[in-house]
């Protein structure tokens, strides 16, 4: 693309000269699209480059690391700028984008000759054709193929504070929406791992409402509150799904309806007004998922490790999809495991089909090696962003959903497929072949990215295309002819045919030697036009009319190439329904595949997961420690039972020496929930459990310096989320609790806890410690039990055997693993000294009857008595209390007093 002459010299007052105060034509149409997008770079199309100005040429230029110039001055003063070619853009927007910026992309919308014809100092028509925002990418080259790409919408009901989100992968078409509240707020939103969230200003005015989502590291973009108007938001669901009535989707809540709404708004905006295709939204219950909060999450390494990487998480063990639309839907699934044993029954169903046939199994991911992203594909032809390998990725999506429908079908057995392969199988045998076929037809073998230059129609297509490209080709053979003419007849060997905008085709030779072209009898037929530094340039009429042959018949091709791949995109929209169940069935097809096959690899079982509040593991293991050795080849992992099963012994305390597994041993009967509630088989040998609710940890260490809590703080905050929330359903590790602060208030936070855990929460729990004097509780709390890790002494070493027995520890071999760490020995030798006092004091000190003495332990059955006031009140959650609700409990708190006191 061209770029005027005048334009460049237009940027500022001339290049250079400081001639007026007033903005330039160009400069001023920059400025009004820079105001009309705040907040955003603005990439401004001259010819082959975006060039940023201002501020935003500083921004860019620091950020890209490219060369910061100027251009022009504007009000007296130098306009730095920078610019990126647009060929390259691509990868300078995705830096910036990682980076947290958003770019206005600013096309130019008419041919500059166009703008010519106005006048020469004429400005080329631009305008912002779409914003560019983490949330709202579709361009497979900015994206991560292997995971969502979330925007997620944040309402909350000012009179009731009922809190809503909506989230959208604008380059699959999912959307979905839930209620939620402010204590479980954080959770949800990280189980989405958000790349953008949107919310009214008003609502990020509030620095406590900003923090919660601060918490998720996503950029937050404010919008004016109207735009999350409900009852627009209702108008604007109803149009774009085409429906009377939301309801056939879900019964929405207004806070629902309105993250619906501000969504599709600030969709609608970023895409400069043409919305991309989303499936109706999908309403999710919030008991429908098993709640993981953020800690226990990041903690677990479930999608990226502490350090934020994907190897080394549970799901670089788990995903061995074929397509990253598989790698999306299982880590999506891990992310939101599920509470309905009906429904968790339904998913091992799937993977159980495919452990028991391998032949099945090797065919369809055979099959599935060769289906394209459809999802993406789909989503941006939607946009009308699709090129002509969108297509192609159309065509064969819906080849490979036919080849696997029949593959599957003929695999059922007398008893059919289970229900979730059977619908699979159904939704890929809807396919399309008659649209694949013609798409085959139409498509070349190799295809451009874009549509734009042409190329990419097949010959015998189309016989009218095929006769412009044939004149369009056929007349470059003449051109060589003629230039072999032209050069015989002037006996100029150099002679070259050549092409430019402004004289189109002309003969061009040294200027030593085109005297030889105007003798008189050849000035006839040579007619000169341009005299540039050491040649001339002639043209001829035979010249000029070829030329305008050539033109025309370029031109007409590539126009009936843009309509045939108009023609052909509008046929893919209109089976958008159809190519996106497709697309969601093949990736819930190779999910499962995968699974079956991770399954058999890895020696996983079939878990069972029910209605109980049982848990049953026997030969549990930790699925990441366990590959770990196997890639190593450093030994095999050793397996353990756990039963903590609701009705008997619900809490296992586990004490054992430093290094001897206890914290592994706790993660895997986490994961080992979440493994099983996301549909997955399980790395134990046999695994039976009640449904869990909600998985709590207190695992880690880390502080949190930036929101001011320290290491101990953070300890205890997640401490007290979990003693204020976990339920009889839940499933709880404890690590260590206490260690952070002074031994004697360690302990004592341990003792309450553990003993809070036992007859308050009544959960499941695996609880690891090194305070020793706690499995004297075993002997008073019925439904704990004590379990230690055994080790052997060998010869003054300490093997680590990493096998859970019941029992106690007798001691923690901390100095033994602080001399294997490299601590100097002087050291060593000291600490075993100060040790062997403090053992000899401590077997008459203040540690021994410890259970009798405790005061905290004293207190406890009298915890039992607790009064109809205190028992209320330990149910009420303060946070959720409106004012008025407020008032009635201390009304009914008065009552209460009042009963129990003597009239
Ligand atoms: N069951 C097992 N089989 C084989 N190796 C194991 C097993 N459990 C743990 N390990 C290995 O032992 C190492 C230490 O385990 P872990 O961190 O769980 O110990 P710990 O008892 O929690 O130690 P500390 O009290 O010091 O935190 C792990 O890194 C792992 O490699």
């Amino acid at each position: 693309m061209e770029v005027t002459v005048s334009e460049l010299d237009h940027i500022g007052e001339g290049a250079g000269e400081d001639t007026s105060s007033r903005a330039t034509p160009v400069m001023a149409q920059f400025l009004v699209l820079k105001q009309a997008n705040p907040g955003s770079l603005l990439f401004f199309r001259m010819g082959d480059f975006y060039e940023l100005f201002f501020e935003d040429a500083e921004i860019a230029a620091s950020a890209l690391g490219i060369t910061l110039t100027k251009r022009g001055k504007h009000m007296g003063e130098d306009i730095p700028m920078c610019g990126v070619p647009v060929h390259a853009a691509d990868a300078y927007l995705q830096k910036l984008i990682r980076m947290g910026h958003r770019v206005a992309v600013c096309e130019q919308l008419e041919d500059p000759a166009e703008a010519r014809k106005r006048g020469s100092k004429a400005v080329v028509k631009r305008d912002v054709v779409r914003l560019v925002t983490p949330g709202t990418l579709t361009e497979d080259n900015l994206l991560d193929s292997r995971s969502h790409n979330f925007l997620v919408s944040v309402t909350r009901n000012k009179a009731t504070g009922d809190i809503a989100i909506a989230w959208a992968d604008i380059s699959s078409g999912e959307l979905a929406v839930m209620q939620t509240s402010s204590n479980r707020l954080s959770a949800d939103l990280t189980r989405l791992d958000p790349r953008e969230i949107i919310a009214a200003d008003t609502l990020l005015a509030e620095p406590e409402f900003t923090e919660l989502l601060d918490r998720t590291g996503a950029p937050l973009t404010p919008l004016p509150a109207v735009k999350f108007d409900s009852l627009a938001a209702e108008r604007r669901l109803k149009e774009q799904f085409d429906v009377k009535a939301l309801e056939g989707f879900g019964s929405f809540t207004r806070p629902e309806i309105s993250a619906l709404g501000g969504l599709l708004e600030y969709v609608l905006i970023t895409q400069a007004g043409k919305l991309p295709h989303f499936r109706p939204p999908r309403r999710e219950v919030a008991s429908s998922v098993l709640l993981i909060d953020p800690a226990t999450r990041a903690n677990l390494e479930l999608t990226r490790t502490l350090g934020g990487e994907r190897r080394g998480s549970l799901l670089s063990v788990i995903d061995d999809a074929i397509t990253a639309a598989g790698s999306r839907c299982i880590a999506s699934r891990l992310s939101n495991p599920l509470c309905d044993p009906y429904a968790i029954a339904n998913r091992l169903d799937e993977v159980a089909h495919f452990v028991a046939d391998p032949s099945l199994r090797e065919d369809v991911r055979k099959l599935l090696a060769r289906m394209p992203d459809l999802e993406r594909a789909l989503g941006r032809v939607a946009i009308s962003r699709g090129g002509p390998r969108d297509l192609a990725a159309v065509r064969d999506g819906l080849m490979i959903a036919g080849h696997l429908a029949h593959r599957l079908g003929g695999s059922a057995t007398i008893s059919g497929l289970p229900e979730n392969l059977d619908h699979i199988c159904e939704t890929l045998s809807w396919t399309d072949l008659d649209l694949a076929r013609d798409l085959d037809a139409a498509l070349d073998h190799e295809l451009p990215a874009f549509a734009r230059d042409g190329g990419f129609v097949k010959q015998g297509y189309s016989v009218d295309l095929d006769e412009n490209r044939s004149l369009r080709d056929e007349t470059r053979h003449v051109i060589a002819g003629l230039q072999a003419r032209y050069s015989e007849i002037s006996g100029i060997k150099s002679l070259k045919v050549k092409h430019n905008n402004v004289l189109g085709y002309f003969i061009e030779v040294p200027a030593t030697s085109a005297s030889l072209l105007q003798t008189a009898d050849k000035a006839g037929l040579f007619i000169h036009r341009q005299t540039v530094a050491s040649a001339m340039r002639f043209v001829t009429t035979e010249l000029a009319s070829l030329d305008q042959r050539i033109a025309a018949a370029a031109e007409k091709a590539l126009a009936l190439e843009q309509e045939i791949f108009s023609t052909l995109c509008a046929r893919v929209d209109a089976r958008r329904d159809l190519l996106s169940k497709i697309a969601d069935a093949s990736a819930r097809l190779d999910a499962a595949a995968a699974l079956a096959e991770v399954a058999e690899r890895r020696r996983y079982v079939r878990p069972r997961v029910d209605g109980s509040t049982g848990f049953t593991v026997r030969g549990g293991r930790h699925p990441v420690v366990e590959a770990a050795l196997q890639d190593k080849a450093a030994g095999s992992f050793v397996a353990n039972d756990c039963d903590v099963s609701g009705d008997a012994r619900r809490l296992c305390l586990l004490t054992g020496p430093n290094m001897a597994g206890k914290s592994t041993y706790l993660r895997q009967n986490a994961l080992i929930v979440i493994l099983a509630q996301m549909g997955s088989f399980v790395p134990a040998a046999d695994a039976h459990f009640g449904v869990v609710d909600r998985l709590f940890s207190r695992v880690g260490a880390a502080d949190d310096l930036a929101r001011g809590r320290s290491t101990f703080m953070v300890e205890m905050v997640e401490t007290a989320a979990i003693l204020n929330q976990a339920t009889e359903r839940s499933f709880v590790i404890l690590d260590e609790i206490g260690r952070g602060t002074a031994t004697y208030d360690g302990l004592s936070i341990a003792w309450a806890t553990l003993e809070h855990l036992h007859g308050e929460n009544r959960c499941r729990a695996l609880f690891a410690t090194h305070y020793h004097e706690l499995t004297q509780l075993a002997a008073k709390l019925p439904h704990l039990a004590n379990a230690t890790m055994k080790v052997k002494e060998w010869q003054d070493q300490i093997i680590f055997l990493h096998e859970v027995v019941a029992g106690v520890a007798d001691r923690s071999y901390g100095i033994h693993v602080a001399q294997i760490a490299g601590l100097p020995a002087a050291v060593i030798n000291r600490a075993q000294q100060v040790l062997e006092r403090l053992e000899r004091q401590g077997a008459k000190g203040p540690t021994s009857g410890l259970a009798e003495d405790l005061p905290l332990f004293a207190a406890a059955p009298a915890a039992k008595r607790e009064s109809a006031v205190e028992k209320r009140l330990s149910g009420v959650v303060a946070d959720e209390l409106s004012p008025r609700d407020a008032l009635a409990l201390v009304y009914e708190l008065k009552s209460l007093l009042a009963a129990r006191q003597p009239s």
